[in-house]
């Protein structure tokens, strides 16, 4: 297909990265990846219509909500979440092709790949880690330095990407490790009635006491799940917003009400959008894996 009618998707950090990874979940292999260093880099190609998609993470199981792709998605207007997908993340220790783990001092490591491998470091108090902004941005830049002392923590597909030797292989602390990644469009995606799906919505509240109470309350009254709640800050000082997930199905009018109700109570509400929810059923699955690797 040519590159005019190929899909166009923005991520943040390099070809290889579990980002690229959650591209390849959502879309398969035929379409123009477009990566950007920040996540501000990324909602901004999209509302520009410079990419036809972004796709960021947004929480990891170990390491909590990425917060910077929560400041990103609200500080752009009319940007909408038409996907998720949820990427199973196994981490390794990758030096140039004949280092061996002995010779490695400096690790280049994301913050967040960071927080998900913490015993590993303890254990191996001797490596200096040096904190890089993406996984396969370290394993890039361990390629070009091809110097025995330095490694990334990257993933098996990063390893492939840019020629380089796994020296330890899943060090992540829990093996069902996972990161879920949004979608974002500049129109919202209309779904059929029935389908499984979830709604992101981001509200802000009056100051005054249960006013995060009453938000909320609509999903109790009308049996809707909430799934997710994080705060954060305005900038402000001390003032919040607010992001709520809710399951649902498509259609369902006790969601609908659910909708109406938190906006109508609510100081401002923006509805990011209903999205079909990701495998259904396979959520909190242990230990699962994303199967065999090929290489970018
Ligand atoms: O560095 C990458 O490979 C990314 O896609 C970013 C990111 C993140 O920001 O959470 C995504 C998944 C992993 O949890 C580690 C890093």
């Amino acid at each position: 297909m040519s590159d005019r009618a190929r899909l166009r998707i923005a991520f943040q950090g390099e070809l290889g990265s579990f980002s690229d990874e959650a591209i390849q979940q959502l879309y398969g292999g035929d379409v123009q990846r477009l990566p950007y260093r920040d996540f501000a880099d990324v909602t901004a190609s999209v509302a520009s219509g410079v990419a036809d998609r972004g796709v960021l993470p947004i929480e990891n199981t170990m390491a909590g909500s990425i917060a910077g792709a929560h400041d990103a998605i609200s500080a752009m207007p009319g940007l909408h979440v038409v996907a998720e997908t949820v990427v199973a993340v196994h981490h390794c220790l990758l030096g140039p092709p004949t280092t061996t783990f002995e010779q490695v001092t400096s690790v280049l490591c994301h913050p967040v790949a960071l927080a998900q491998c913490q015993q590993f470091f303890a254990e191996n108090p001797q490596l200096e880690v040096h904190p890089s902004y993406d996984t396969a941005g370290a394993a890039m830049d361990v390629s070009k330095i091809a110097d025995p002392a330095f490694a990334a923590v990257a993933s098996r597909r990063a390893a492939l990407h840019y020629d380089l030797k796994v020296l330890r292989a899943d060090i992540e602390d829990r093996a069902d490790n996972q990161t879920r990644f949004l979608a974002l469009s500049r129109a919202p995606q209309p779904l059929p009635n029935g389908t499984p799906a979830r709604t992101m919505v981001m509200v802000t509240t009056g100051d005054a006491p249960g006013s995060l109470l009453a938000v909320l309350t609509p999903l109790a009254t009308h049996g809707v799940s909430i799934r997710r709640l994080e705060s954060r800050p305005t900038g402000e000082p001390w003032s919040y917003r607010f992001f709520i997930e809710f399951d649902h199905q498509v259609g369902d009018e006790r969601a609908e009400a659910v909708m109406q109700e938190i906006a109508a109570r609510s100081a401002s509400a923006r509805f990011f959008g209903t999205f079909p929810r990701w495998g259904a059923g396979r959520r909190g699955s242990i230990g699962w894996s994303s199967g065999a690797i090929s290489p970018v």
